[in-house]
């Protein structure tokens, strides 16, 4: 694909330079700045994560946790989210074109979007041969996290890290995926949807020359369905708001403010972004 690149020939004089378009970012180079804000935002980083050995909790640490109260348990959670989703927002912020959107839609895409790139994220943390993830800095199965009392949405969270890590997404892939979730036109409440359409159009052309440069092209057939994504973080708000019933007045305010924000809005505050 031509990449627009003006011809630099000694035989072209400045007039004719001068009135080509300016020259578009060629796709690989948009590929390489979003591994570029992925590698940046993600913590562990990917050597990190290669490097270390991943240990086990031992049954002893594992009953502690299972011990622990369901509130203490689900703030640990919540905080552990908070800082994944604090990283996924950085990551927004470092991709071409995010920061030009209205903050209005800047918000909606992070809204509908980060704890869906954190999901996507997890398969890194993720270890397929004992169907366990990388928790407070080592191997968690599902059975650690029984405390919170949201067994089915830990069974899917554990079944979405298994598929998605099946797939052995590079670190390329994960980062142009996370972009395509955030970037995503369909999102409802958009203003400008139009312009998201355009970068997300961008990011599709540059993933599939990706693809088709590293011979990959059949990841696309095998990615987990979008619904899988939209219903995994239906399943955690259904379990945000059966939390608050049992503990009345609200999220405690050892909950990070921003989850708050994002999974338990208080009706009162308005629509996010407009305060
Ligand atoms: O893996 C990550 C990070 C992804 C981005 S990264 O850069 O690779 C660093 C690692 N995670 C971020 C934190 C983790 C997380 C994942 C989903 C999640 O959903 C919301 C929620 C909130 C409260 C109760 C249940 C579910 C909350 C935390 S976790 O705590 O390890 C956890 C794991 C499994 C589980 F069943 C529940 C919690 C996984």
């Amino acid at each position: 694909e031509t990449a627009g690149r003006v011809s630099l020939s000694p035989l072209c004089p400045l007039s004719v330079l001068l009135s080509h378009r300016v020259t578009r970012v060629p796709s690989e180079l948009l590929s390489q700045s979003v591994l570029l804000s992925h590698r940046a935002t993600c913590h562990p980083r990917a050597e990190e994560l290669q490097g270390q050995r991943w240990v086990p909790f031992s049954r002893e640490e594992i009953s502690a946790f299972q011990s622990q109260p369901m509130a203490e348990m689900w703030q640990r959670c919540a905080r552990r989210v908070t800082e994944a989703i604090e990283r996924v927002v950085e990551f927004a912020k470092r991709l071409r074109g995010f920061l030009q959107l209205s903050q209005h839609d800047q918000i909606v895409l992070l809204k509908a979007g980060a704890m869906e790139v954190v999901l996507v994220r997890m398969c890194r943390a993720f270890d397929a041969a004992t169907r366990s993830v990388l928790f407070e800095g080592k191997l968690a199965g599902p059975e650690l996290f029984r405390s919170l009392g949201c067994p089915e949405l830990v069974a899917s969270i554990f079944d979405f890290a298994q598929s998605l890590s099946a797939l052995r997404c590079s670190e390329s892939e994960l980062a142009m995926l996370s972009a395509l979730v955030l970037l995503n036109a369909g999102r409802p409440c958009l203003q400008d949807r139009p312009r998201v359409a355009r970068l997300q159009g961008h990011l599709d052309v540059a993933f599939r020359l990706l693809l088709r440069r590293t011979r990959r092209e059949g990841l696309l057939a095998r990615l987990p369905a979008p619904g899988r994504l939209r219903a995994l973080c239906s399943q955690h708000l259904e379990q945000v708001q059966a939390f608050r019933r049992l503990h009345p007045g609200g999220l405690p305010a050892a909950f990070p403010p921003l989850y708050r924000e994002l999974f338990a809005p208080d009706p009162a505050d308005g629509p996010a972004g407009t305060r």
